[in-house]
């Protein structure tokens, strides 16, 4: 099984994922809030590009959650805080989303039939489900502005890091690297990602509680599957 590594979207490209089993991660926050969402009993995510076009899909039993600039947008339910995606809010809900770098990834990894949302809270549990595939793994980190991100090059090295347990894989040298970078620092994450400039700019805007959440492993069982511009646990 074969594991490529993409550091962003604008590295993408559709005959690289075709036929590809692609994960999509933005740790910092979007593919947080949209497993816990689900976890949460939310029924389906629907990542949208643009603000105007989540406000136009406002509706009985639909809420609207993002962020631009890392703030609640005006006129919506949730900002892309994790935290805030909690049973009792979202059960039984649709939510229309929109982030600057999350849902972005997301919309544009659309070559590939498989993709799946992952993040440290469900990685362990996402690396079983996709190694029972049998296809060659792409991982697509969102980054930030375009640009690579420490903080989701470590979630990427972590799920790799579930997979190489589960079955004998033949990494690219990004994908090794990242791989390397979580083994040699996953007792002390936290110091690792003090020198990540997204970290520090979430930190600078008061999101320390939830950068603790989304960095606790494995605690969510749920694989969120995009499929048909919607995302739902499998
Ligand atoms: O709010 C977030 O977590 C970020 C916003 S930014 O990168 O700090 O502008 O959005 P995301 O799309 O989840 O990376």
């Amino acid at each position: 099984m074969n594991i490529n590594l993409y550091p962003d979207v604008s590295s993408i490209k559709e005959e690289n994922l075709k036929g590809n089993t692609v994960v999509v991660i933005d740790v910092l926050r979007a593919t947080s809030v949209i497993t816990t969402a689900l976890y949460n009993g939310c029924l389906e995510v629907v990542p949208v590009l643009e603000v105007h076009e989540a406000l136009s899909l406002k509706g009985e039993n639909v809420i609207l959650g993002g962020e631009r600039k890392g703030l609640k947008i005006e006129g919506f339910d949730f900002s892309n805080s994790p935290l805030e995606y909690t049973k009792d809010k979202v059960e039984g809900k649709r939510l229309i989303f929109t982030t600057t770098n999350g849902t972005k990834a997301i919309v544009r990894s659309r070559y590939s039939d498989e993709i799946f949302i992952g993040c440290m809270l469900n990685a362990k549990f996402l690396a079983d489900y996709i190694v029972k595939l049998g296809k060659d793994i792409s991982i697509v980190c969102a980054g930030t502005n375009g640009i690579f991100s420490m903080d989701d090059f470590l979630c990427a090295g972590k799920i790799i890091y579930e997979i190489n347990k589960l079955t004998k894989v033949n990494m690219s040298d990004f994908s090794s690297l990242a791989y390397l970078t979580y083994i040699k620092n996953k007792d002390n994450v936290f110091d690792y990602l003090k020198y990540a400039s997204h970290y520090r700019y979430m930190l600078s805007i008061g999101l320390e509680e939830d950068i603790k959440y989304c960095f606790q492993e494995d605690i969510l069982d749920t694989i969120p599957y995009y499929k048909d511009g919607k995302i739902k646990r499998i």
